[in-house]
């Protein structure tokens, strides 16, 4: 790096953080962010003469709003050293332990939200401050008010500052994010952003909405006595506040490292955002001796998870005929290594999302990858672009089939029953996990017969015989045989399996329970207002279900015919305390879940997967994880296994 680019790294890394922290909207990705930032601190440590006294890694965070009171924090904060290998770790601990001997190290997840110190005056919440620059911030007690994490008051009388992360679950943030764009502004870059943004909002009821969540990791002024870090928060914690769900207390760079992959793995089943692990010298009185830069304190530091959200350049838009015809658009973008995988693609869910996201091929593009989520544009980094972008425009032929599509706004389909694309991925669904199961009939083999003409929709499947096959590259007798039997082997499947596997939009599995419960092979004929008189079906699966079988009635019925398929009894379930209830399973059981599901739902309860304010009950076994805290959070009922079998 030459001086002249020094300078103008300076000046853009300001720019990132000025947007990032003050206006809560990146305009760069962390990770370019970060890295720039390390090529900066480089430069600087080889050239400490030409050390610009604005330069981000001589400041913390951003100025405070004008908008805004202004209220001083009475001990400084901090912004915090990062490190993101194991062998920056190992530099790291060497220092510390060169200079204070051997420590112990808290170790605790670092959550990724908005810094906040809560002033307690005699054991009642007085002021409620935002980092800032460090030693000035905002002053949004009204708001930190409205968050339930937060005590308004504390057994302890003295004077103490507590500090802490203010976060916004994955899931809210998600929520939010969609009711911004429905309502026209622009979506929160990550929850990060999205915490530090409620928490800035002049309306306190809207804050009230966003259900913020406080977790402290640390004091500022404060009399305690004990002289260890994580006793001083034992205390905190037993004043009424959050503990994280995971810390641990260790002495060797093995140790802390066993504990980091541990977080990782942890990093998708827990519901706030988590992009590192905190490590911090335990002993007060170390703490001290080691002391601080102009950014942060020598005694603690982030081991930084790897990114899951990358910049990348969108080469493409591509098009996607799903089994309902319904046209999806596909992401193509420049390939980014997230996590250790390659991405190329992203999805997006329709053409409204790309007209609200305003995303031109050409633009650069924030993408995420969490879990098993498939990646997705999360942003637009408009500041980028340079005028040659291409706007998207809304397709008009169906690009397998060539008929003209329906445009339905939220939604373009192909009508055409027999568009290739359709057949394929109706007949995959038909066959796959949970619908009609038929082993060795997966995507490849299905494009193979459809391609070869051997099937053109579901009923030819049972008008295969050996010969049809016996041609067919890569398929010898015992491939013919097994693939036949399996078809066979459908016959006299469930109901409601095989409502489930026509496919029908909206229709999924629980729903196909209850339509084939109510109305056994009479599906065909059922009235709109039979359908939405099933509790939990709405209108829009029961038009679905309607206009499905208006245009497939004979095949349906032919379906019956071929599969004579086993259809359920409605007995109603004896009064019990589960019957119409919602129920979550959730940790290991006596018996498997799918076990315990089925007799819940002999007794009429409903299980569902995922828990939220409607839920009933949550059952846990052991090692319960994120299911319980969110229960517990939520403040619904949760049973053990024995006491559910109890009240059975
Ligand atoms: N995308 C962008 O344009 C852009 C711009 C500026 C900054 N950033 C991001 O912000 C980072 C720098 O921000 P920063 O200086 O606030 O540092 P930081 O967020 O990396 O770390 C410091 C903060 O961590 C929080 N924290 C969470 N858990 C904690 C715990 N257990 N103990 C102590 N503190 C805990 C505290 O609020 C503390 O202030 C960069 O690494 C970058 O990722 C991005
Ligand atoms: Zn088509």
């Amino acid at each position: 790096m030459t001086q002249e680019q020094y300078n103008n790294s300076v000046d853009l890394l300001k720019k990132w953080a000025h947007a990032y922290y003050v206006e809560d909207n990146p305009v760069a990705s962390d990770d370019e962010y970060d890295r720039l930032y390390h090529e900066v601190l480089d430069y600087e440590t080889a050239h400490p003469e030409h050390l610009r006294e604005d330069s981000p890694t001589q400041r913390v965070g951003g100025v405070v709003r004008e908008e805004f009171t202004k209220a001083r924090h009475i001990r400084r904060m901090w912004s915090m050293e990062d490190v993101f290998t194991k062998d920056e770790v190992r530099e790291w601990l060497e220092r510390v332990e060169k200079n204070v001997g051997r420590c112990e190290y808290f170790c605790e997840p670092k959550f990724d939200g908005a810094s906040m110190n809560l002033l307690y005056e005699e054991g009642k919440l007085k002021r409620a401050i935002t980092r800032g620059d460090g030693v000035v911030g905002e002053e949004v007690t009204d708001n930190v008010r409205t968050i339930r994490s937060v005590p308004l008051s504390i057994e302890y009388k003295g004077l103490i500052e507590i500090r802490g992360e203010v976060v916004i679950r994955k899931d809210d943030f998600e929520a939010i994010n969609r009711e911004r764009l429905e309502e026209g502004e622009t979506p929160f870059a990550n929850p990060r952003n999205a915490a530090a943004g409620s928490l800035r909002q002049l309306d306190s009821s809207i804050t009230a909405k966003r259900r913020l969540v406080f977790y402290p990791w640390g004091i500022g002024e404060n009399t305690l006595s004990q002289t260890k870090l994580s006793e001083k928060m034992d205390f905190i914690y037993a004043q009424g506040f959050l503990k994280p769900p995971y810390s641990k207390e260790c002495t060797t760079l093995e140790e802390i490292e066993i504990f980091y992959q541990f977080l990782i793995s942890k990093r998708d089943e827990i519901p706030m955002m988590m992009d590192g692990m905190v490590i911090k010298v335990d002993e007060i009185e170390k703490q001290e001796e080691l002391g601080y830069t102009v950014k942060f304190p020598k005694w603690m530091c982030a081991y930084k998870f790897p990114a899951i959200e990358k910049v990348t350049k969108l080469l493409d838009i591509t098009l996607q005929v799903g089994r309902t015809g319904v046209i999806t658009p596909v992401a193509e973008i420049e390939p980014v290594n997230i996590e250790g995988a390659i991405v190329s693609r992203a999805t997006l869910h329709n053409f409204d999302e790309i007209e609200r996201k305003d995303i031109r091929i050409g633009d650069y593009v924030i993408i995420i990858r969490s879990g098993d989520v498939i990646p997705k544009i999360i942003k637009v980094l408009e500041d980028r672009r340079t005028g040659e972008e291409i706007p998207v425009k809304r397709p008009t032929y169906c690009p397998t089939c060539g008929s003209e599509l329906l445009d339905e706004g939220a939604l373009i389909k192909c009508q055409n029953l027999e568009c290739p694309d359709r057949v394929v991925n109706s007949i995959i669904h038909f066959a796959k996990k949970g619908c009609m199961d038929i082993d060795g009939l997966g995507s490849k083999i299905v494009e193979q017969l459809v391609k070869e003409g051997k099937i053109h929709d579901i009923l030819d499947l049972y008008r295969l015989t050996y010969e049809d096959l016996a041609d067919l590259e890569g398929f010898k007798e015992k491939k013919i045989n097994n693939l036949l039997g399996a078809i066979a082997a459908t016959k006299g499947a469930p109901l409601h399996r095989l409502i489930s596997a026509m496919g029908i939009e909206h229709i999924g599995e629980v729903a196909s329970k209850a339509l084939a419960l109510e109305f056994g092979l009479d599906i065909v004929d059922a009235t709109f207002d039979e359908i939405v008189a099933i509790d939990g079906i709405g209108e829009e699966m029961a038009n679905s279900l309607l206009e499905f079988m208006r245009v497939n009635r004979e095949k349906v019925l032919k379906l019956f015919e071929v599969v004579q398929p086993t259809v359920e009894e409605k007995v109603e379930a004896e009064e019990n305390p589960f019957k119409g209830k919602s129920v979550v399973l959730t940790g290991t059981m006596s018996e498997s879940r799918g076990k315990i599901k089925e007799l819940l739902e002999s007794r009429g309860a409903k299980v569902s997967s995922s828990v939220s304010k409607k839920t009933d009950y949550v059952i846990y076994g052991e090692d319960a994880g994120s299911k319980l805290t969110k229960a517990e959070s939520l403040g619904v009922t949760t049973l053990t296994e024995d006491e559910m079998r109890k009240m059975l």
